[in-house]
């Protein structure tokens, strides 16, 4: 697979994926009621088969907004159509750096997955596009953000507001695993809320059809090449000790990771917590979990059940599936038939923004475009434009500068190539900090509440002067001749650091 992509260079990977569905949705019209539909024409096929059909947009199609989000292989980024002023959610992945990074399997199954899914618990996905560089997909945009945030930015989640959202969890999971899909990656970075707080599960690019499975999908869409290479799919704090025992996948591992989940929302951390991979993963296998005294009876004998060893036992895993996961004491008063109806938590907005959404920095919305190559900024910014050729990684992290707010602490030309809300950690302390590196070359930190520089690391190309240490995935090191300075990036982007960094010494 991975020869033929090589072959085909960029972009053919993704294009031989189009042809691939195209074929599989024409065998699929042929034996139902679309005879009127000519095969030749392939772009009426496609709008046809896919419910999200590929459409020939360009990304000057649209007006880019704030970052919603980064993952190890996509930057979010709230995007308005042009035309239509529909705001989505632009899941933005770089076709070269998906080729090297072998993530292909992942795109094409969470493109398929997604557009045959329909739920209200599950992100929707409306169309997709493409340019020579990079993969788009339009999905609903959760403007809420992630669950993620809310436990952060309120410490903890009262037991009222951690049943809400675990009950919407539980109804979406449960369509999900009726479907005869396993998601793999629960976790509260992937549940995001609406506008008005209701979750929807995203990221489906560890999900694993199982034999049942009521999904079509090819052969070579698939997320388990990491199975096959012996590392596991998902993320460290959430998987369960089978999957760490190479034992075969059920829907329990959904579970598992609801039970991890559940217990964040009430504490504030994950039930495993600990300094590297290696211990989490010694914690999960003694099941060394210890829990606060102020969770009720009903919450920690849920997530005690829900994290057992034995995936069969979890309660939803059972012979009467769901059911019995829904009838627990600790969701006593939950309304199952009417559950999307329900008033949800009230969100906890960012510090230093005064409305939820990103509405209000619609007049704010950084003019730089890209795309195709063709990039332009409306004041002719080469320098920005200089950083994207700088490398598929560059390229990637600079789509973070459409964030406005930072522009203040730049100077004029300057653009955010990767930017991190991290913890700069010291002795006895660690402080939240903005990290924030610039096409100038510049790696700076902030305080993100007055916004004010706190620090400026001295640039060098060269690495014996400059040098990044990854120890976790999230801890990493900054080192200087002078001074070594440690940071942890909760969202796991310390190698992404790396690589940033590095990419521009070699630029
Ligand atoms: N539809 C959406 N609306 C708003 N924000 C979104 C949406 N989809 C994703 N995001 C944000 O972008 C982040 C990255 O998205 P996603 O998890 O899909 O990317 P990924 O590259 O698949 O990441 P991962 O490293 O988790 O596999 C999410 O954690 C979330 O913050």
């Amino acid at each position: 697979m991975l020869a033929l992509v090589e072959e085909e260079g960029r972009g053919g990977a993704y294009n031989k994926m189009e042809k691939e569905f195209n074929s599989k949705l024409r065998i699929q019209s042929n034996s139902s009621s679309s005879k009127n539909i000519n095969n030749n024409d392939s772009q009426r096929s496609k709008n046809f088969a896919f419910r999200a059909p590929q459409e020939n947009f360009s990304i000057q199609d649209f007006e880019l907004g704030k970052i919603h989000g980064v993952g190890s292989y996509s930057k979010v980024v709230r995007a308005k159509k042009k035309d239509t002023g529909i705001v989505y959610a632009l899941k933005i992945m770089d076709k070269e750096f998906i080729r090297k990074e072998n993530k292909t399997g992942y795109v094409k199954l969470e493109r398929i997955v997604l557009d045959q899914l329909d739920h209200p618990g599950v992100v929707r996905l409306f169309f997709t596009f493409q340019d020579t560089f990079s993969l788009y997909m339009a999905l609903e945009s959760c403007e809420g953000g992630e669950l993620f945030d809310q436990i952060t930015r309120k410490g903890r989640l009262s037991e009222d507001e951690a049943r809400f959202y675990a009950a919407e969890v539980v109804d979406a999971l449960e369509y999900i695993n009726s479907m005869g899909l396993i998601h793999r990656d629960i976790k509260p970075e992937n549940l995001l809320l609406t506008e008005d707080g209701h979750i929807k599960i995203a990221d489906f690019g560890s999900a694993k059809p199982m034999q049942d499975c009521k999904i079509t999908v090819l052969s070579n869409a698939t997320s388990d090449s990491d199975d096959e290479a012996c590392t596991f799919v998902g993320t460290a704090a959430y998987v369960p000790p089978e999957v760490l025992n190479s034992s075969p996948a059920t829907f329990g591992i959904d579970l598992w990771a609801l039970g991890c989940t559940l217990y964040q929302m009430l504490s504030g951390t994950s039930p495993f917590k600990d300094a590297s991979e290696w211990l989490i993963f010694q914690r999960i296998i003694a099941r060394d979990i210890r829990f606060p005294n102020y969770f009720s009876a009903e919450a920690r004998d849920l997530v005690d059940k829900l994290l057992d060893m034995d995936p069969s036992r979890r309660p939803g895993a059972g012979p009467d599936g769901y059911a019995s996961l829904k009838s627990h004491p600790f969701f006593k008063g939950i309304d199952w038939t009417n559950l999307r109806a329900g008033t949800p938590p009230k969100l906890a907005l960012e510090p230093g923004v005064l409305s939820s959404g990103g509405k209000d920095q619609d007049s704010s919305w950084n003019p730089l475009h890209f795309g195709d190559g063709s990039l332009q900024t409306s004041d002719g910014n080469s320098a920005a434009a200089s950083a994207f050729q700088a490398g598929s990684i560059t390229r990637l992290a600079s789509i973070d500068s459409y964030d406005s707010k930072w522009q203040q602490l730049l100077e004029p030309g300057e653009s955010v190539l990767m930017i991190s809300m991290v913890k700069k950690v010291q002795k006895l302390t660690s402080k939240k900090v903005q990290l924030i590196l610039t096409n100038k070359p510049k790696l700076i930190y902030v305080d993100p509440a007055k916004l004010v520089v706190k620090g400026n690391i001295i640039w060098s190309d060269n690495p014996d002067d400059l040098s990044i240490h990854v120890t976790s995935p999230s801890n990493f090191k900054i080192c200087t001749p002078k001074k070594v300075m440690s940071f942890e990036d909760p969202k796991q982007r310390a190698l992404q650091w790396k690589k940033a960094i590095e990419a521009l010494q070699n630029r």
